[in-house]
């Protein structure tokens, strides 16, 4: 069955109309459903580990939109969270723990993931057994580098200045954190295949601030050394890999990374899309301020992202993550307008 799950036929390299659909972030504060569960919970991580919360937040979209795909819900900040980092969310602002020094990072812990985020993989078999048989279930993880920009600045920051300079000072220290990070994601992405996952998604939020030497050396290389992890443990695992912001960088990012699919965020221009899908599966990229905008910008918006890359391997989706503000009503329009498409 799995492998006849419409957004599997895609990332098989199977254009599928009308495509697939499910949007990042799905699960999240512009429904008030999802509100209503987080204001039970014990502060974000113990929704991500609490699985009888975390399937409900997970199936709430699913419930109300009926998408293609249900992703797990966690976030890319476990990794530091089970190498002690001290994570937590401040209400408003957004996570928080303590910045890594350089002194740290031979002292890091190592975790057996299996063991210590079991909540995570109970979570992925009972969403398993709740889901629509013809729903796709997604499991995630962050990029190294993009964990590293969090665990270095110890919070979010708008060009990731504290990761960049560390990189720039301690080289060697650097690439040792990326690839332990890559190491522990790889175990985590394999456990939750093992525990249920059709199919994982790597994010790359932070690649866009990224000179092209160094997008090789901190995304792109680590990004191939998970892909090439996982699928030695699990053969054919199909992995989505997004670099947010790369841009250009994207051209050959498939066969350097070894990702079944690419993707795309909103500025990537037609052009580069287009020759990206040329050789298999991608996914966006409609601006996730449609969302709050709704009306005829979200028309014109859907019907020119069908236009330009409809007719290939496709997964609909934005290029990021829907915010606190969507409406969904209009993520509703949305999922509507895409299924009642019928090819350019
Ligand atoms: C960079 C990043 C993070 N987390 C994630 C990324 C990569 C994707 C991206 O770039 O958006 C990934 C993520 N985070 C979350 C999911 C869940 C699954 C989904 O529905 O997509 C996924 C896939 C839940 C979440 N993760 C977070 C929330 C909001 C927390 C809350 O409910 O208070 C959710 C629903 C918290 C979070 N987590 C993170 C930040 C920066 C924040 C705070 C910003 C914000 O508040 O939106 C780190």
């Amino acid at each position: 069955m799995a492998a006849q799950r419409k957004l599997m036929r895609v990332l098989a390299g199977e254009a599928v109309a009308p495509p697939p659909i499910w949007l990042m972030r799905q699960a999240g504060r512009y429904l008030p459903e999802y509100r209503a569960t987080r204001a039970t919970a014990n502060g974000f991580l113990d929704l991500c580990y609490t699985p009888e919360l975390a399937v409900e937040v997970t199936m709430q979209p699913i419930r109300r939109f009926g998408f293609d795909a249900a992703i797990l819900f966690s976030d890319i900040l476990v990794i530091p969270d089970i190498l002690d980092r001290g994570v937590h969310f401040v209400e408003g602002e957004g996570p928080r723990m303590t910045p890594l020094a350089v002194e740290d990072i031979g002292t890091l812990p190592r975790p057996s993931v299996d063991e210590i985020l079991a909540p995570v993989f109970e979570t992925l078999r009972r969403l398993r057994r709740e889901l629509p048989e013809e729903t796709t279930l997604l499991g995630f993880c962050g990029a190294p580098w993009t964990v590293a920009t969090y665990m270095l600045a110890g919070r979010g920051t708008s060009d990731q200045a504290p990761a960049r300079l560390f990189a720039m000072r301690h080289a060697a220290e650097f690439d040792q954190l990326l690839a332990l990070i890559a190491d522990l994601s790889a175990d985590y992405l394999i456990s939750q295949i093992d525990a249920g996952a059709d199919a994982v998604q790597i994010f790359d939020s932070w690649a866009g601030v990224l000179d092209e030497t160094s997008f090789d050396r901190f995304c792109v290389r680590p990004m191939a050394r998970i892909v090439e992890k996982v699928r030695r443990a699990r053969p054919g695992t199909r992995i989505i890999g997004f670099a947010k912001g790369a841009g250009a960088l994207l051209e050959d990012y498939r066969q350097r990374t070894g990702v079944d699919c690419v993707g795309l965020d909103w500025t990537v221009p037609r052009k580069l899309a287009r020759a990206i899908q040329a050789d298999g599966a991608v996914q966006g990229n409609l601006d996730p301020l449609l969302m709050v905008a709704g009306g005829a910008a979200l028309d014109a918006g859907i019907d020119r992202v069908l236009a330009d890359l409809g007719e290939g391997p496709f997964i609909f989706n934005l290029g990021h993550g829907i915010t606190p503000q969507a409406d969904p009503d209009n993520v509703a329009r949305l999922v509507q307008r895409v299924r009642a498409w019928g090819g350019a």
